[in-house]
């Protein structure tokens, strides 16, 4: 039995994690964590982070970018495996990271779906085939409108995946509203919708001379997200300190 603290626990994911994690006899949230306590959940929530000293095997924070720094030294402090779903990190906090998983076991990962860590790899072929041959690589994402971060810790990952193919030679470009230039063949483009309850889609568009090849991901529904992250949580239980992703989890 794997036993969770689960920081966010109020939000949207926290609440899916708690329902999925009801009907597994394999793992119990023990704890939460959040800004406040609404009373709904089953477990005891603390509103202070370092109060929190339940015996647990691994946290999974899904909250924001504001609570990663104090998470990441409560984790070490409690020498707890963390599971970091939180996107919109800093710079400084990615170095964070790095410097936390010399420490403890962090598994970080954008997107913890099945889908979206399949087609990082797949685009990767594609890219050294299309890009080499002139196409333009361009990343479109869609998310509901209480998403805060933009663009999408997933399309960021999707295009370190493309320019990791071909060797770090691209750039990324957001915006292009005041540009009056060509396209540069060297960059990656990457824009951002948000509306209504899109979950989240990700399309990566390889467009060349007079053909264009588009890989689309669809989330129906967050539970793809929270099914991966428990799997990530049970995974990362029993793991040394070191950094892992959702590739070790899937294989
Ligand atoms: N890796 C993945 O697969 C996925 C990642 N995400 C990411 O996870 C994060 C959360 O998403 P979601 O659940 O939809 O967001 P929500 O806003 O619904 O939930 C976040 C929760 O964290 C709380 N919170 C905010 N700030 C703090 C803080 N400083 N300390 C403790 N708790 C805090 C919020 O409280 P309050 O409402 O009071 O602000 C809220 O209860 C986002 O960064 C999102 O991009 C989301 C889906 C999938
Ligand atoms: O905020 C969300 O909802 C999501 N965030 C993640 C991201 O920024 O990529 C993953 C997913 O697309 C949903």
């Amino acid at each position: 039995m794997v036993k969770i603290i689960m920081h966010g626990c109020n939000g949207h994911m926290g609440q899916v994690i708690s329902s999925l994690v009801e009907k597994d006899p394999n793992a119990q949230i023990v704890a939460g964590i959040d800004i406040a306590d609404n009373g709904n959940n089953s477990y005891p929530v603390f509103t202070d982070m370092e109060a929190c000293d339940t015996p647990a095997d691994v946290l999974i924070d899904f909250s924001s970018p504001k609570a990663a720094d104090q998470l990441m030294d409560y984790c070490v402090r409690r020498s707890l495996p963390l599971v970091l779903c939180t996107t919109g990190l800093s710079e400084a906090q990615l170095a964070k990271v790095e410097e936390t998983s010399g420490r403890i076991p962090v598994l970080r990962s954008a997107n913890m779906s099945l889908g979206i860590n399949t087609l990082l790899k797949l685009i990767q072929d594609a890219a050294k085939i299309l890009a080499t041959a002139g196409f333009d690589m361009e990343i479109v994402e869609r998310h509901h409108n209480l998403k805060l971060d933009a663009p999408s810790g997933t399309a960021l990952a999707l295009a370190d995946s493309l320019n990791e193919a071909m060797d770090g030679e691209y750039h990324y470009v957001y915006d292009r509203s005041q540009r009056r230039e060509l396209r540069d063949p060297k960059e990656i483009g990457i824009s951002a919708v948000r509306g209504g309850t899109i979950v989240g889609d990700h399309e990566v568009i390889f467009a060349g001379p007079d053909e264009v090849i588009e890989f689309k991901h669809t989330a129906y529904s967050k539970a793809v997200f929270g099914k991966g992250a428990v799997e990530a949580a049970k995974f990362l239980a029993s793991k040394p300190a070191g950094k892992y992703d959702m590739s070790d989890v899937i294989g």
